[in-house]
């Protein structure tokens, strides 16, 4: 079947997109579609294929009555060289409700069309083997992206670099079997100590992928910041500035914020989701004891934790670290990754020195000092805390190349991943004499990796595989 949809967004614009992909596609040039090409053309137009991959000029009318709908662009695009693989066209019209309308009233009228169901004309670029599922995958991430760092990241899958990274590693163990195989067949002993050194390679290299501590999902989905701290440290303050808007109740009453209150932000192109919580302390309020709880549960839970404190209420006189007084309420929930913001300098400064002293005594990671209400310190903050979070989530700001962009961005990969690794290991957990158990193992491997794209089928890579290996090897 012939299907069509329009491609662009419905409204009023410039230009708008209606794309037709199928068998009949060169029917509905002939229907409706005519070119202003002129001199010999001209005559000719009904009976030829249109030139492939070229604009034209052209006159969009209604197929049955030939009355004009528009006047437009048309692109022919050959299949197989188009996106869904089958004969597409594209039709550049002006984008108005009623013209938009009138051309696809014209399209439905053909027997042999109908209109595309959500996403039909990049499964019909799977089904075609245009592209594999890694690549569908960025297409849609790219659609979806907000951010450069999600931008970025799409592109690459839905360009392929992914697809051939998975591929590498699925020919790898590939090859493995191919060499186990042939011990089968003409074995020496000694051969199956490289087989398993290989496959010990292999497996080095998978787990180091799934040890990216999931940045490649984190990336995709948004990183979920948790900001917590005392009451009145200024944390629903925190959220305002960064959202650089009244976005949260901000009072001098302690336990003001009760819910979580969540954000999507881009901190120095990366998503992030932020979340303000409850001041953490012992309360007799039922609500704010709810709030309290909710507060512990999602900084457990978050992918990075952000705590405020108030300086004026944890430093004392005395320059020394014995004089900081980390809240007994939140102590236990800084650890060594967690980021401390010290905020009221307007009330109490600090010198670098000082912050450096607070950050050891509470056990955090990076600490930055700053007044919320004066903005003192908040720029530098900014800065600082985009660059450390770009440390930790994303490679390529570090001159890093492709290969350091993480390779599992979605869950599901990550799931076939770790089966290949499973299978891997069940290999080597065979006695070397139990070769033809332990081959089986390499070809779940393969399969696990193969459903990664889920395109190819095992069988028919071994079957080529060995086609190129000489007899003896
Ligand atoms: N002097 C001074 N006051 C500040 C600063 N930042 C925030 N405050 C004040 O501190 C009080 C508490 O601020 P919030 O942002 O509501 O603090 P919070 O941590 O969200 O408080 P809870 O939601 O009650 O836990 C408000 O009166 C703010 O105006 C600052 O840098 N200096
Ligand atoms: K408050
Ligand atoms: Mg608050």
């Amino acid at each position: 079947m012939t299907i069509y949809a329009l491609s662009t967004p419905p409204g009023r614009a410039g230009v708008a997109v209606i794309r037709i992909s199928g068998p009949d596609v060169l029917k509905v040039w002939k229907g409706m579609v005519r070119t202003t090409a002129g001199g010999a053309k001209k005559g000719k137009q009904r009976e030829q294929e249109p030139e492939s991959w070229k604009m034209h000029r052209c006159r969009v009318v209604d197929p049955i009555s030939g009355n004009l709908l528009d006047d437009g662009l048309v692109v022919f695009f050959k299949a197989p060289k188009s996106f869904t693989t089958e004969n597409v066209l594209e039709l550049h019209i002006h984008s108005g409700r009623a013209v938009i309308s009138s051309v696809l009233h014209a399209l439905s009228l053909f027997p042999f069309c109908r209109p595309a169901e959500p996403g039909e004309f990049t499964r019909r670029a799977f089904e075609g083997e245009r592209l594999d599922l890694t690549q569908v995958e960025g297409l849609k991430d790219l659609i979806d992206a907000e951010t450069e760092s999600q931008r970025r990241a799409a592109l690459m899958a839905a360009g392929g670099v992914t697809r051939n990274r998975f591929e590498e590693l699925r020919t790898e163990i590939i090859h493995c079997l191919a060499f186990v195989e042939a011990l089968i067949d003409f074995g020496e002993d000694e051969d199956i100590e490289e087989a398993r050194e290989r496959v010990l390679k292999l497996i080095h290299i998978i787990e180091t992928h799934l040890a990216d501590s999931r940045r490649g999902e984190i990336m995709r989905s948004g990183i979920r910041l948790a900001i917590f701290g005392p009451p009145n440290a200024g944390k629903s303050s925190l959220l305002n500035f960064l959202a650089q808007r009244e976005a949260a109740i901000v009072t001098s009453i302690p336990g003001t914020t009760r819910d979580i209150l969540e954000l999507s932000l881009d901190i120095g192109g990366l998503p992030v989701i932020i979340a303000d919580t409850a001041g953490i302390r012992k309360t007799v309020d039922l609500i704010e004891q709810i709030g309290v709880e909710r507060a512990r549960q999602l900084v457990k839970s978050a992918d990075v934790a952000l705590c405020v404190l108030s300086l004026p209420d944890i430093v004392g006189d005395n320059e020394s670290q014995s004089s900081v007084r980390i809240p007994q309420s939140v102590a236990p929930l800084i650890t060594s990754e967690t980021y401390l913001l010290l905020n009221k300098t307007d009330m109490v400064d600090v010198t670098p020195e000082r912050i450096n002293c607070i950050r050891d005594a509470a056990g955090a990671a990076k600490a930055w000092a700053v007044s919320l209400t004066t903005n003192k310190g908040t720029q530098g903050f900014l800065d600082g805390f985009a660059g450390a979070l770009l440390k930790r989530y994303d490679l390529m700001q570090e001159g890093g190349t492709n290969q350091n962009e993480p390779l599992v961005t979605h869950a599901r990969q990550r799931v076939h991943l770790e089966n290949a690794l499973q299978f891997l290991n069940a290999f080597l957990s065979y006695q070397p004499n139990d070769v033809v158990f332990s081959a089986e193992e390499l070809r779940y491997a393969a399969q696990a990796v193969g459903k990664i794209s889920g395109l190819i089928d095992v069988e028919d890579v071994l079957d080529a595989l060995f086609r190129d290996f000489c007899i003896g090897k």
